[in-house]
């Protein structure tokens, strides 16, 4: 029998760094939705450590046990004697190291098809630990709901009822690493960080549309994007070309970048942006997309 899902691509609407750990890893308080747009993930019976990619960004990977696929994988059997697993699948349509956590929502694709054929319930704790132990983003992917994150992504607040926002990601195709961001931040460990940017106040009531949204999203920000311009400059160039887009209401990066959002009040003037976009530059990768 033949299992499968969709890997949604995390964006970070928010991000605020409180601080370094001793351990040197970064305390953060997240605000994360999820795309339309996303990989998608097959099990079928076969060889367990086995996987195939095909899709756009197919040869940005290595099917190799690298693969943060094969790596959950390996991590739940430790976790769980006699899982039943098989031989994966994977349509790669998301940019590579990007700050969408590619990588990661196919990490928690893979824990949710092994979930399912081992009847084993998406609480169940293997699969939290292991989540946890693959990467920082894929605890908040294996439910893939917006919700605020905090610790450094092990703390999962209660799902967010967001109204739908109509974006545009956009990637200048330039593959940034997570942990040269965070060094660029220049936080030594136990070093608390200035408040730069507000969190998202998640206990105030929800804001019942997307205007309302953008308009808290607004006040708030994301503390990895001056660190990010620095180490690729093209993220600065591309968020003034998504400010001037018409009807962008905020241009913001995600995670750790480069891949940033822009967000428009209605499905028209995102359509009109992502038509015109392609148009100015490119080379860049562009989709319309729903958030939720
Ligand atoms: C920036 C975000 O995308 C926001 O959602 C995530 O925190 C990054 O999550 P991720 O890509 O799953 O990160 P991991 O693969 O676990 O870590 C990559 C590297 O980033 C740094 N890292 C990551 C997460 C975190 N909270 N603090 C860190 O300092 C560490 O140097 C780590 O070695
Ligand atoms: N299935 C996979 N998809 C994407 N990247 C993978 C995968 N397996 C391993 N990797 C490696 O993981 C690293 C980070 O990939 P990922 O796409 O999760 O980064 P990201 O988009 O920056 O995520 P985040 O937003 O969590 O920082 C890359 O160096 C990539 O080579």
């Amino acid at each position: 029998m033949r299992l499968a899902t969709r890997a949604p691509a995390k964006v970070n609407l928010s991000l605020r760094v409180i601080g370094r750990r001793a351990d040197g890893y970064h305390e953060l308080d997240s605000l994360v939705a999820f795309a339309g747009v996303g990989d998608e993930l097959s099990l079928s019976p076969g060889e367990p450590g086995d996987m195939s990619i095909s899709g756009p960004f197919a040869s940005s990977l290595s099917t190799g046990p690298d693969n943060l696929v094969l790596k959950a994988e390996r991590e739940l059997r430790e976790e769980i004697a006699g899982l039943r697993s098989g031989r994966f699948h994977l349509v790669k349509r998301l940019p590579v190291a990007s700050g969408i956590g590619g990588g990661s929502a196919d990490a928690a694709a893979a824990l949710r098809l092994l979930a399912r054929l081992n009847d084993l319930p998406l609480s169940h704790p293997a699969l939290l630990a292991t989540a946890g132990r693959v990467g920082a983003d894929v605890p908040v992917c294996l439910e893939a709901r917006a919700r605020v994150m905090r610790g450094i992504g092990e703390k999962l607040g209660p799902v967010q009822r967001l109204p739908r926002l109509f974006a545009l990601l956009v990637n200048p195709g330039l593959a940034v690493e997570t942990a040269a961001v965070f060094r660029a931040l220049g936080l030594q460990p136990g070093e608390g960080h200035a408040v730069a940017v507000e969190p998202y106040k998640a206990e105030e009531p929800s804001p019942a549309t997307a205007t309302e949204l953008i308009d808290v999203l607004a006040a708030t920000g994301n503390d990895l994007e001056l660190p990010a311009r620095a180490v690729a400059p093209a993220i600065g160039e591309m968020l003034s070309a998504l400010s001037a887009l018409p009807g962008c209401r905020l241009a913001r990066m995600s995670g750790s970048g480069a891949t940033c959002f822009a967000l428009f009040d209605d499905c028209r003037a995102s359509a009109a942006a992502a038509k015109q976009l392609p148009f100015q530059h490119p080379g860049w990768w562009v989709k319309p997309t729903m958030l939720r």
